[in-house]
């Protein structure tokens, strides 16, 4: 059985301890939606900022331009380009270089392509270069673009590495150049101002913007980085590695960013939020005052396309998972071990009940066979005394069938009248809950009585109200016969049945008792068989025992109830007569020696025997007990006196004095 529980247990733990790891694992996907969703808005968050940042660092430069072309040191050169204006010019160019600190060049270049002006920032400030290293920058794009702008317009070249006689400057230099055209007080154009913006301070505030946990890159329009945690994989096409490009190294992410606006995406576990930079959008980045600029801004839409990507690898996005915590950890492995001990505790007291639901269930049989089949009847009541069962052993003593009795008949009708008071008593004890025992009479189907010994139990409610009583129902008809038996064969004499010496000595006294209180006289006759011996001589003993059970059965005819005859042993009888005086009982005794002389025996083989009797009599006026002895006695004498005289008569004793 232990084993079997112990079975169930661990079965039962396995099954609970699936569905909480599912429900837990279920519950982790939404967790995981949710995280995901708080790195997703946060990602978008930092991007609008950094949107705004990179719209609000170009039009810087475009202030700056304006600024500068408006500057008098400036106008004047161009103007009147002396020696003089173009010092002033020269000192207005470092001036605004010291100023802003974000310009690695800026240029005067006249409308030839030539440098007239170059000032170079360097760490301890800016300074004017020497007239034999300017160049022609005729073929530069940024000229060409320059010499096309319309009046008020500005050129932004594509982002690119600060060059110096040909080749890249080291550290890597990140520049955007601003090309300004300027024009007379005619309006007509003399040259260009050219600012290269030295982007790597952009690069690192928008790098700044983004926590420890995420990576933030900035792509080119051809899927280059511009910004990258590992700097060796970014200006591929401008360091000769054509090949590191986003587009390479995970085409469904870049074929994604260039088709769908800015969204998030997880790959490999890690995720990804991009979006599209565009210049286009100032007014919706809430720089309305700006908004004029961007129609002045060339090829910003097309060379300053940028995307900016954000990564956050799988460990970092849910860094902060409640599931992570250590305190979370322990929860699970209380969790688990709860439900563990609850599965324990739940199957074990199951088995338990069941155990003891099965012991019940025997225990119903086992009283259910002994109520049925035990050999004495049993009956259930109800608190009316309405039968509610009854067993086998019952329904045979009674000759009832079930159905006969079942809820139909009250335990009260099976009671004969006589034994009512039994009854009335075991009703009393099944109600107050008593166990007592009743001999009652019981009447059967057919009519007959039955002696039964009833023993009640019953259950009372908590308010002492009966609910339900039940009897034994014991038969005890042959042991009240056999009672009854034994009490005749204490009580009379086995010849003649009448009673005998013991039986007489108790009736005697409680009719002296009787007398005593009511008062009258008390006779006694004491009576023999004449010449007895002689009959069992010649016609046998049992002609003898004849004989006297014919004596005794017509001296019962002529007495009266309340008189007693006995037969005291022999041939001998005694018979006491209450009430009677010395003349009736005289009397009495006369007229039973006539009748049992004139009552002979006769014999099966046809013999007839005459016998007569011969009779004393003795009586008390006013009997005490103590007295009987002596009534007898002179009975006695009176007997012997007319045994003497004769025989066949009656003796008077003499009254006592
Ligand atoms: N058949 C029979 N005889 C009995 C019984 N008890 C005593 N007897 C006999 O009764 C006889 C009594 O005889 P006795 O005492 O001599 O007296 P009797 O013959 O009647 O003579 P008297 O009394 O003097 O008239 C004896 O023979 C006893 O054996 C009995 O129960 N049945």
């Amino acid at each position: 059985m232990y084993r079997a529980m112990r079975k169930r247990q661990i079965k039962w733990t396995v099954i609970v301890f699936i569905l909480l790891a599912g429900i837990l694992y279920l519950g982790k996907i939404p967790y995981d939606e949710i995280l995901r969703t708080e790195v997703h808005t946060r990602h978008m968050q930092l991007m609008k900022t950094a949107s705004m940042l990179r719209q609000e660092k170009l039009l810087d430069v475009v202030q700056d331009a304006r600024r500068l072309a408006l500057n008098s040191g400036v106008k004047s050169y161009i103007e009147t380009p002396t020696a003089d204006h173009r010092n002033k010019m020269q000192r207005a160019l470092i001036n605004t270089s010291n100023v802003y600190g974000r310009y690695d060049q800026i240029r005067y270049i006249d409308l030839q392509g030539m440098e007239q002006v170059r000032v170079d920032y360097a760490d301890d400030g800016a300074y004017a270069v020497a007239d034999t290293i300017l160049q022609s920058k005729a073929d530069s794009t940024y000229v060409t673009e320059g010499l096309a702008l319309d009046e008020d317009q500005v050129y932004f070249s594509p982002i690119d590495l600060n060059r110096e006689n040909g080749t890249l400057e080291r550290p890597l230099k990140p520049v955007i150049r601003l090309v300004q055209k300027v024009t007379d007080s005619d309006g007509e154009p003399q040259g260009l101002l050219v600012l290269n913006y030295a982007a790597g301070e952009f690069l690192n505030q928008f790098r700044a913007l983004f926590p420890d946990l995420d990576q933030p890159m900035l792509l080119n329009n051809e899927g280059y980085w511009l910004l990258n945690a590992q700097a060796d994989k970014t200006w591929g096409w401008l360091l000769g590695q054509p090949q590191q490009t986003l587009g390479a190294e995970r085409p469904a992410l870049w074929k994604k960013m260039q088709t769908t606006p800015g969204q998030t995406m997880e790959l490999d576990g890690d995720l990804f939020s991009y979006q599209r930079f565009d210049a286009v959008n100032v007014a919706t980045n809430g720089l309305s005052s700006y908004a004029d600029e961007r129609k002045l801004i060339r090829g910003i839409s097309t060379s300053a396309k940028w995307f900016m990507l954000v990564q956050t690898r799988s460990p970092q996005w849910h860094v902060g998972a409640a599931y992570l915590r250590p305190w979370f950890r322990v929860f699970v492995v209380g969790l688990f071990l709860m439900a563990a001990m609850l599965v324990y505790f739940v199957i074990a007291s199951r088995e338990q009940r069941r155990v003891s639901r099965a012991a019940q269930r025997g225990q119903l049989a086992d009283f259910k066979d002994l109520y049925e089949n035990a050999p004495i009847g049993y009956v259930t009541v109800s608190a009316s005394g309405l039968i509610t069962n009854v067993n086998h052993m019952l329904l045979a003593y009674l000759g009832y069938q079930r159905e006969e009795l079942l809820n139909d008949c009250y335990f009260m009708d099976l009671v004969d009248d006589e034994s009512r008071a039994g009854l009335e008593g075991l009703m009393h004890s099944l109600g107050a809950g008593e166990h007592e025992q009743y001999r009652l009479e019981m009447r059967c189907k057919h009519g007959e009585r039955l002696t039964v010994l009833c023993s009640v139990s019953s259950r009372l409610s908590t308010s002492s109200m009966l609910t339900v009583g039940r009897c034994s129902v014991q038969d005890i008809s042959q042991q009240v016969s056999l009672e009854r038996s034994l009490e005749r064969l204490a009580y009379s004499d086995s010849l003649t049945g009448l009673a005998n010496r013991r039986h007489f000595d108790e009736l005697a006294s409680r009719e002296l008792k009787r007398l005593q209180r009511e008062g009258g006289p008390l006779t006694a006759l004491a009576l023999d068989v004449d010449r007895f011996k002689a009959v069992n001589d010649r016609y046998g003993h049992a002609a003898g025992d004849k004989v006297l059970k014919s004596l005794a059965r017509h001296g019962e005819k002529l007495l009266r109830g309340t008189d007693i005859l006995a037969r005291f042993g022999g041939e001998e009888f005694t018979v006491l007569l209450p009430g009677a005086t010395q003349e009736q009982g005289r009397n009495k005794a006369e007229a039973l020696r006539q009748a049992l002389a004139e009552a002979p025996v006769t014999l099966q083989a046809g013999e007839v025997i005459h016998y007569t009797v011969s009779i004393g009599v003795a009586t008390l006026a006013r009997p005490e007990e103590t007295q009987l002895p002596a009534l007898l006695k002179r009975a006695d004498e009176a007997l012997y006196q007319a045994k003497r005289s004769g025989r066949n008569r009656v003796c008077v004793a003499e009254p006592e004095c």
